[in-house]
């Protein structure tokens, strides 16, 4: 498939997939970082949020201007609107040293300069004692005052702590006993703030409790539907004191007489990524493994067959995911093996390869637990009308559709993934690919590692490329996997 018909699709997929209105501070996080995977920088989106907030305010009339600053991104929208208003008095919720983005630090860098010559003043507080004065002044104030609220947006975790809980209780209170105070908060309302006006960025998110103003902010829509390094960072962290197991066993089911590779290169990828890899099989290909890392599951014959699916049950109950389909060879024993095995399974499985041919699609329920990850061709065997939105609506499964570009959707979602090259077309990455998936779904929803398993293998193909040309293997790809993984700190 060359490229203009990969994009003829995407666009079928994108018309009948609508754009969701409100979002999820996690998908907020993924669009904003891939708006920098796409070239633009955070402190650019910053400006134009701090300005927009601006722009929103400048003509409700106010002779005082008070922000309460939060030490994340949020705090740093702060600074920039304090900048563009330019007579503000600033209320850091923290020291200098503890605000934590290179944004906000910059941003807070120009405000203090400013402080030294104009009419913004700054103060930095740990303690709602320490603007008691303030709150008691503002009571009696005849002044029309706006009080901005950029103490926390998208970033908020659990409950308020102090003294973000106490603040946002007195500016309630204050602005039930003084008329002349109005609030606005910036991207979202902090805890239970009850503020007068909210401007929310990009889109409305779903933590939004009040009826947001949304503002542009100069966020492509290609930052929605790219894959970049915004999902990888979305995917559950491996915990430092984590034990054997928590980071995901995949079981992969596959081989037969004559491909005894392709389940090897699966494990191996998965290996990479996941704590506890194990490979049934028949023992054909079993006696042929020599990796000590693998678990081996051996059963008699040339073929999987549905002899064996009460075993392969009962294997996989031990295991997170299981990747069906590498190497097993098209014939009517592996056809009963897989459609059985599907029909009673009720893990979470990655359907790959000969699986994808093998399906009975007529009665086949396209399951959420289910990722497949097709070529062209093999999609095409799948029974999915892609001009037909009732065919996709029933798409609960994740559909990796492999080629230049890769295309990655269910009926929620879609999204296309653009690393990887040439060098990539050899036989065995397709395994390799399914290996990352599967690993990664061991922990991670099913889009999201669909998604990140996309980019990690073109990514590690496109290292190669740069080290050795298009001429590079396979093993050579699984190698990468652990350097493309520290490049993205996962
Ligand atoms: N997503 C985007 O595209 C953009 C986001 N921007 C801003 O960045 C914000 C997100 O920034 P961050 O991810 O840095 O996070 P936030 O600034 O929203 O919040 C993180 C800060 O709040 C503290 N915090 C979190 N939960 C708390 C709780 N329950 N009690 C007390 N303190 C708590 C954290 O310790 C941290 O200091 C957005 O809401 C938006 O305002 C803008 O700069 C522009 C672009
Ligand atoms: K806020």
């Amino acid at each position: 498939m060359v490229v203009g018909e990969i994009m003829d699709l995407f666009n079928i997929l994108r018309g009948i997939i609508k754009d969701k209105d409100t979002i999820t501070p996690k998908e907020m996080a993924i669009i904003d970082e891939n708006a920098e995977y796409l070239g633009i920088k955070k402190i650019l989106l910053m400006e134009n949020a701090g300005k927009s907030v601006y722009e929103e305010i400048k003509d409700i009339y106010a002779e005082n201007y008070i922000i309460f600053c939060g030490t994340g991104n949020n705090g740093g929208d702060g600074f920039v609107v304090a900048r563009h208003i330019g007579n503000a008095e600033v209320i850091l919720i923290g020291r200098e040293q503890d605000i934590k983005t290179h944004e906000a630090r910059e941003n807070f860098k120009i405000l203090k300069t400013l402080s030294e010559f104009g009419d913004i003043k700054i103060r930095q507080i740990l303690r709602v004692e320490e603007v008691e004065g303030i709150f008691k002044q503002l009571e009696n104030e005849n002044k029309k005052t706006i009080i901005i609220d950029a103490m926390i947006g998208t970033g908020v975790k659990g409950d308020l702590r102090e003294p973000y809980k106490s603040i946002v209780e007195k500016i309630n209170t204050l602005k039930k006993r003084n008329k002349n105070i109005f609030v606005v908060s910036v991207d979202v309302e902090t805890g239970n703030l009850d503020s007068d006006l909210t401007i929310t960025f990009h889109k409305r998110k779903t933590i939004n409790r009040k009826n947001a103003i949304v503002k542009e902010i100069g966020i492509p829509k290609e930052a929605e539907y790219i894959v970049g390094w915004g999902d990888l960072k979305a995917l559950k962290k491996r915990e430092k004191d984590s034990h054997k197991g928590q980071n995901g066993k995949v079981l992969i089911i596959g081989g037969s007489r004559e491909f005894y590779g392709a389940p090897i290169l699966t494990g191996l990828s998965s290996l990479k990524i996941a704590d506890l890899v194990a490979v049934f099989s028949v023992n054909k290909v079993i006696n042929k493994i020599n990796h000590p890392e693998f678990i081996l599951y051996g059963v008699e014959g040339d073929y999987l067959s549905s002899q064996h699916v009460d075993y392969a049950l009962k294997v996989s109950e031990k295991y997170d995911v299981v990747v069906l389909g590498n190497g097993l060879s098209v014939n009517s024993k592996t056809r009963a093996f897989v459609n059985e095995f599907l029909s009673r399974c009720e893990k979470k499985v990655v359907i790959d390869a000969d699986a994808i041919k093998l399906i009975d699609y007529a009665e086949f329920e396209f399951l959420e637990s289910y990722i497949f990850t097709p070529h062209i061709g093999e999609f095409k065997r799948m029974n999915l009308e892609l001009d037909n939105p009732k065919s996709i609506k029933n798409l609960k499964s994740t559909i990796v559709l492999k080629g230049e570009k890769d295309i990655i959707f269910n009926n929620e979602m879609v999204k296309i993934n653009k690393t990887g090259n040439a060098g990539l077309t050899k036989g065995g990455t397709g395994d390799i690919l399914a290996g990352i998936i599967g690993a990664l779904f061991s922990n991670n929803e099913a889009f999201l590692s669909g998604c990140c398993g996309a980019f990690i293998n073109g990514y590690a193909g496109d290292l190669l490329l740069k080290e050795k040309g298009f001429y590079y293997t396979p093993m050579d790809v699984i190698d990468k996997i652990p350097h493309v993984l520290k490049i993205f700190e996962i």
